[in-house]
């Protein structure tokens, strides 16, 4: 649902039909205005369509993490589906600028809410040597949903003049699979020993572990539980200094993510293709493109059958962009989610999570309404602006991040931040912290 939202916009926001309806004025530009090509698309109500999504979910997040933790993991995805359903029937649906935005903040909740229960849901329901690989299939599933997205615009982009609504529409798809999956999955043991359904929970952990010999299992999950209720305020004590390297690391992840400039090729490939030069159809093809190397897929596909790659300088772009993706996939995708997931101890492990998954969300709103307008102002050198952010990364990593690999995640603390060259100096208060936390 989150990868598909991600995918659909670009595609939607590339055709003429719905140009035409919702913003007569990006129409016009972008048939008369042939020699303005940076700018034809620059226009803050069109970025806000992408962009109002994020910001929603930014919000929504904070709610979702209080539901989750009161309800539970299961009744937070029922919640995010419902705003799902909603969302995607006003935005198939639009008949103006309102219901289209309304639509989107609708779906934004939904990703609030389902971002905050899936990753919990799976690390708490996955056995142990699992847990890693199953938050990697996170990252993998949203790719897929872009991907499905992708394909969806191209061969709906063809269909005059409502294409864009079954675009839109077929978000159903996903919502009424999250919405029925939400109702047969099992709540998490975790999140029932947290609401002192203590035999329930019990319960639950020999049921989805298979076997009646989950005792181990079952007292460290209570220790966490009773260790996590000591901690009366985990924001405040997210404050303090010796939190200080997990926090800036956390959030470093987040806000490099998107400033390698993901989203600028995943909201905007097809406007992007437009802009150097491809016709619609092979646009919308070079997003699909663009997909299938993302999810990592080893293809080859015949550009030829287009027939419309005019220039050859614009195909070597694509293949650039593949290029990017790719390496963006198996890098700052994947670990800006996972590094931040396993730093923090227990006492503050969900609220400095919580920094990290809206930090996402702000700095994805801020590329997605941003991007046109600064591709508009800084043309090409738009490109360099998101190359210097990446030499700045590339540095921050070889500097500041230290390897966390092979560390269980309960001696991060001795084995990784009290030895790290600089984020050492943070760690000697710690024990001091310690104390004045209980
Ligand atoms: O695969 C690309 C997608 O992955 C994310 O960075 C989330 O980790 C999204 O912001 C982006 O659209």
């Amino acid at each position: 649902m989150f990868g598909y939202d991600i995918g659909i916009s670009g595609g939607v926001t590339s055709m003429d039909d719905f140009l035409e309806e919702f913003f007569p004025v990006v129409y016009e530009r972008k048939h008369k205005a042939k020699e303005d090509n940076y700018c034809k698309y620059d226009n803050q109500g069109l970025q806000l369509f992408t962009s109002s999504l994020y910001l929603a979910a930014l919000v929504s997040s904070f709610v979702a993490s209080k539901v989750c933790t009161k309800h539970g993991r299961r009744l937070t995805m029922q919640a995010a589906s419902v705003f799902f359903l909603i969302g995607v029937v006003l935005n198939a649906a639009a008949r103006n600028i309102a219901m289209l935005i309304i639509g989107r903040i609708l779906l934004g909740v939904g990703v609030g809410f389902a971002n905050q229960a899936v990753p919990l849901f799976l690390s708490e329901i996955a056995p142990v040597h699992i847990r890693g690989a199953l938050n990697i299939l996170f990252q993998l599933d949203v790719t897929i949903g872009i991907f499905v997205a992708n394909i969806v615009n191209y061969f709906v982009s063809n269909i005059h003049p409502w294409g864009w609504r079954l675009a839109l529409g077929l978000a159903g798809v996903p919502a009424t699979m999250l919405c029925l999956g939400s109702m047969v999955i099992a709540e998490t043991p975790t999140s029932l020993i947290e609401r002192e359904q203590l035999m329930e929970g019990l319960a639950m952990l020999k049921k989805i572990r298979g076997t009646d010999n989950v005792n181990a299992e079952y007292e460290e999950i209570l220790h966490a539980c009773e260790m996590a209720r000591q901690v009366k305020r985990p924001f405040r004590n997210l404050m303090k200094r010796s939190s200080r390297p997990q926090l800036v690391i956390a959030i470093a992840m987040q806000v490099f993510q998107q400033f390698t400039g993901i989203n600028a090729i995943m909201f905007y490939a097809p406007v992007l293709f437009q802009t150097i030069g491809f016709k619609n159809d092979a646009s919308l093809l070079s997003a699909v493109i663009t997909g299938i190397v993302a999810i990592g897929g080893v293809l080859l596909v015949n550009l030829k059958s287009t027939n419309e790659l005019e220039h050859g300088v614009a195909v070597w772009v694509v293949v650039l962009v593949c290029l990017f993706v790719s390496s963006f996939a198996w890098s700052w995708g994947p670990l800006g989610w996972l590094i931040p997931s396993e730093t923090f101890p227990l006492a503050t492990r969900t609220a400095g999570y919580a920094f990290a998954v809206s930090s996402n969300m702000l700095f994805t709103f801020v590329i997605a309404q941003a991007f046109l307008s600064m591709m508009c102002h800084l043309r090409a050198g738009i490109f360099f602006f998101f190359a210097a952010w990446i030499v700045v990364m590339g540095l921050f990593v070889i500097f500041l991040l230290p390897e966390t690999k092979n560390v269980p995640i309960d001696e991060m603390s001795e084995r990784v931040w009290k030895r790290h060259w600089f984020w050492k100096r943070f760690m000697d208060e710690e024990e001091q912290d310690k104390k004045d936390s209980v």
